[in-house]
């Protein structure tokens, strides 16, 4: 029988589940299958699915694996809420792809480059703040849609269509969505964390499952417990180092009480024997930013956990709360 991988319909969706089906199906025992989860956003226009966000592609995700319509559901991690689902368990967290935001500008132009007044497009208002805090005099603008659609508001980018529009200067992307979907060569500059920080679990995807066919995870370290063929390719697709840096970005994320708009960028890896989260909250108009960082050498789920909180728990006695509107 093959496992059956749930996955919403657009390019970006689909590449990436396929690959992890890919993934999952290396480690072997058994073979996998797609299956398409429509949504009410998928079968209206874009605008819906942009006013509902990601949340309503997740919760039909979960939907069919309580229903027992898939098996396996993969989400990108940075649109993944961070309350879990009863009975649901991320079952695996694979090894990060680029953890970094790019500009994809016209001319290959860098930022610094871009001159005054250029309009720049992103629809979050992380990579807004960000944007507008490095360079005051340019020109940020809201926008919505797939990457293809993201990409056509540039002209002359590699791969775009004919018909693109191209009445922008650039966009902002993540460096992993266009890896996935194989159009890297539109990107003109990557970003370093030192100048923006990404969204809390970018460039990770999230395997979920449920409960009983999830590999069992000693909440204290150790190696995980597995029976049957899908709990152990989860098991072994699993990247430890990758599962304790986000869990501290979204404990941190949790704690603030942000949700997936709010202005608050943050990015953790390990170097060594300790595990390093840089984070910040901005003011949506880029006037204002507090930027922290913390490290712990407690290299487990709970010494994660504790880093995110006590860095959230910094940044509120900084005055996050009065910077940004965090709910939002
Ligand atoms: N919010 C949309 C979204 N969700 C996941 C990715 C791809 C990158 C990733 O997996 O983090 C993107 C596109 C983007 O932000 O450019």
């Amino acid at each position: 029988m093959a496992v059956r991988i749930g996955t919403r319909g657009s390019a970006l969706a689909l590449t990436q589940s396929q690959q992890t089906a890919d993934l999952l199906a290396g480690v072997g025992g058994f073979t996998t299958e797609l299956v398409r989860i429509r949504t009410e956003g998928d079968v209206r226009t874009g605008s819906l699915a942009s006013l509902g966000g990601t949340g309503v592609f997740v919760a039909a995700l979960r939907e069919a694996l309580l229903a027992d319509r898939c098996d396996v559901a993969i989400h990108s991690l940075k649109d993944l809420p961070t309350t879990g689902e009863p009975g649901l368990s991320i079952a695996a967290i694979p090894a990060r792809a680029d953890h970094r935001d790019v500009l994809c500008a016209r001319d290959g132009l860098t930022l610094a480059q871009l001159p005054a007044g250029s309009k720049v497009g992103t629809g979050s208002p992380r990579r807004a703040a960000q944007l507008r805090a490095l360079r005051p005099d340019l020109e940020v603008l809201d926008i919505r849609g797939n990457v293809d659609t993201r990409l056509g508001r540039v002209p002359g980018l590699p791969g775009n269509r004919e018909d693109a529009p191209g009445d922008l200067d650039a966009v902002v992307l993540a460096a992993a969505g266009l890896a996935r979907l194989g159009r890297s060569e539109v990107v003109s500059e990557y970003f370093e964390p030192e100048a923006m920080l990404p969204a809390p679990g970018q460039g990770a995807l999230a395997v979920e499952c449920r409960v009983e066919d999830a590999p069992e995870r000693p909440a204290h370290g150790g190696p995980a417990k597995a029976e049957g063929a899908l709990a152990h390719a989860l098991a072994a697709v699993d990247d430890a180092d990758t599962r304790l840096a986000v869990t501290a970005e979204r404990a941190l994320l949790a704690r603030l009480e942000a949700g997936c708009a709010a202005p608050v960028g943050a990015y953790a890896r390990r170097k060594g024997s300790m595990l390093h989260l840089d984070a910040v909250v901005c003011a949506v108009d880029g006037t204002a930013s507090l930027r922290l960082t913390k490290a712990t050498d407690g290299l487990t789920e709970v010494g994660a956990t504790l880093l995110g909180i006590e860095l959230a728990e910094d940044l509120l006695a900084g005055g996050a709360a009065d910077l940004a509107d965090l709910g939002a």
